[in-house]
């Protein structure tokens, strides 16, 4: 272990606009400039002024950071112009950003192809532009692009640029993998090579890598192993095609496993998932559950041997503890579970069974069976939990569903104007009452939702609070083309902000939403302790 420090450097607010499907707005950028600042990076890239008016705009309005160092970044100035009268370059000196960062061609096939210049004119770029923003600025960095292809090709020349830019005062060299194609093995050699063979000290070296052999996070490891000391990323690897290297997997790995120290404090390493998941919140996209360290799935145990090792020590299975980043355990059920499984999910809904009980057995049975017919519980903990208690001590009858039919309209409305409806009928008992809604909706599914809510918020207000936020259908057999079975999963949010997930499966796509909708009514009863209308005798 270590302790010696490396410094984080965020740029998903100039890489990470790079990223196909993703666009920032100001206030977008102001949030998360914000965020990156409380976790405690040490310097947070706003964007290129006078590329595009969003920038322009956020560095107008650019967020007082307390942390973090706000940077700006750029490109080397143009050929034929001076420093000083390079407009690029003006933008960046009267930014109001503390530091800039400038992109500086290193690969002599670039030189010559991109800008189509001497190579010794390429050199000059380099020298002037970084010393010209030193001398504004204070702080320069010089993100030298393409080093590692510029350097397999031709050595002398990617070092000569770089050598350029820290004799100029660049405080840090940030060698990029900009295409993304070199391994951990070669990152290693050449960062190796840079600090020992050409004099570079490692205190004023970063990297950069992009993820185009998904070895992004372990080339900038690659890097700081080999003497780097800054490393470049983004949250959730966003970035230009393939992404950038993931800072969200790259601190925990720096800060737990090789003992270095960031700016961000051991105590607050616990906000990464939270800023992790709710960024992609933010740009509308489902977090990845897969995630290392911070999905909802990187610390869920499912094989019955795992579940098994994890009940009597959690390191059996955890290379580090779900809390030390903000995640959390989970035992999942499935048929890949055996009695550790059923015990372990017991307890966290609060059924204490004794081990021995024969009951487990026959759960443990039925759970298998229903994953044979396509209920995947490890998604759905509501509909587990509803199974298990039906098996065990019973769920009381809030109502009874005697009948549902649905009926779809696509027409053409008087003004032409194509219309498609849907409209449900639900005949439900509750206590000695049938009760017969009628609804419209958007859809089957909507039209179904609210005719039941009709019928049963009246005497169960407890369901009010309560809304559909996600409905995902996956087909179980597509070899069977419209006659496979779809399986239906129902994500219902409460107002608290939990969550439930529910499913059905059927034949019938309807039928299986319904039993999905039927499973969420019922659990959100249950849940909240509302009592079930009784049905009198005679
Ligand atoms: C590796 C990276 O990810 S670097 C960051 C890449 N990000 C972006 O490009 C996003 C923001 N970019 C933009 O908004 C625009 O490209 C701008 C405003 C910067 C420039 O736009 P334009 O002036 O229309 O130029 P355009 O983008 O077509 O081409 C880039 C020009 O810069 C030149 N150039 C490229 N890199 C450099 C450099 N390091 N130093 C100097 N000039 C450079 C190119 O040779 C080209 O010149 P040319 O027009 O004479 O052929
Ligand atoms: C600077 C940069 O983004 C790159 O070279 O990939």
């Amino acid at each position: 272990m270590t302790g010696e420090r490396i410094y984080l450097y965020d740029t998903t607010l100039r890489d990470g606009a790079q990223t196909q499907d993703v666009d920032f707005s100001v206030t977008d950028k102001i949030a998360i400039a914000q965020d990156l600042d409380r976790l405690g990076v040490d310097y947070v890239e706003g964007g290129w002024p006078g590329a595009n008016p969003t920038d322009d705009q956020f560095f107008a309005e650019a967020p007082e950071l307390t942390r973090a160092t706000f940077t700006a970044f750029g490109m080397t100035r143009r050929p034929g112009r001076s420093a000083a009268n390079d407009p690029q370059l003006t933008a960046l000196v009267q930014s109001r950003a503390k530091a800039v960062c400038m992109v500086g061609k290193t690969w002599d096939f670039h030189v010559d192809v991109a800008l189509g210049i001497p190579r010794d004119e390429n050199l000059e770029l380099i020298r002037d532009s970084v010393a010209a923003l030193h001398a504004a600025k204070g702080e320069a960095l010089f993100d030298a692009e393409h080093f590692f292809d510029g350097y397999k090709r031709n050595p002398a020349y990617a070092v000569q640029c770089i050598r350029a830019a820290f004799e100029a005062g660049a405080r840090w060299i940030v060698l990029c993998d900009t295409n993304g194609g070199t391994l951990p093995h070669e990152i290693d050699a050449i960062v190796r090579a840079v600090i020992a063979e050409h004099g570079i000290p490692g205190d004023r070296l970063g990297i950069h890598c992009h993820n185009d052999t998904e070895n992004a996070v372990a080339n900038s490891l690659a890097a700081v192993r080999a003497g780097a000391r800054m490393v470049q990323g983004t949250i959730n690897g966003l970035g230009e095609r393939c992404g950038n290297a993931n800072l969200v997997s790259l601190i925990p790995s720096l800060m737990l496993k090789m003992g270095f120290e960031t700016g961000i404090k051991p105590e607050d390493l616990p906000r990464l998932t939270q800023l992790s998941r709710s960024f992609d919140e933010r740009l509308n996209r489902a977090p990845n559950r897969h995630a290392p360290y911070v999905g909802a799935s990187a610390f869920a145990h499912k094989g019955g041997l795992h579940v098994s090792a994890v009940e009597k020590d959690p390191a059996s299975y955890e290379h580090v503890t779900p809390e030390a980043i903000g995640n959390r355990r989970q035992i999942v059920m499935s048929d890949q579970a055996g009695r550790s499984n059923i015990i372990a999910r017991l307890r966290d809904i609060g059924l204490d069974i004794d081990p021995k009980d024969e009951r487990l057995a026959r759960l443990l049975d039925l759970v298998k069976q229903r994953d044979g017919d396509g209920y995947a519980y490890d998604t759905a903990e509501a509909s587990f939990e509803l199974l298990v208690r039906r098996e065990l001590d019973g769920v009381p009858r809030f109502f009874e569903l005697l009948r549902f039919h649905v009926t779809d309209e696509r027409r053409y409305n008087a003004v032409g104007k194509l219309v498609v409806e849907s409209e449900a009928v639900v005949r439900v008992r509750v206590g000695n009452e049938i009760r017969l809604e009628v609804a419209d909706g958007n859809g089957p599914v909507h039209a179904l939702d609210v005719a039941m809510r009709k019928a049963l918020e009246p005497v169960y207000p407890a369901l009010k609070g309560v809304s559909l936020s996600d409905y995902r259908v996956r087909i179980l057999a597509a070899k069977e083309g419209t006659g496979a079975m779809p399986r239906v999963l129902i994500r219902s949010t409460e107002r608290d902000g939990s969550e439930m997930s529910t499913l059905g499966v059927s034949t019938n796509i309807i039928e299986a939403s319904m039993e999905a909708l039927v499973d969420s009514y019922v659990f959100t009863l249950l849940k909240s302790g509302a009592a079930p209308v009784a049905r009198s005798a005679g």
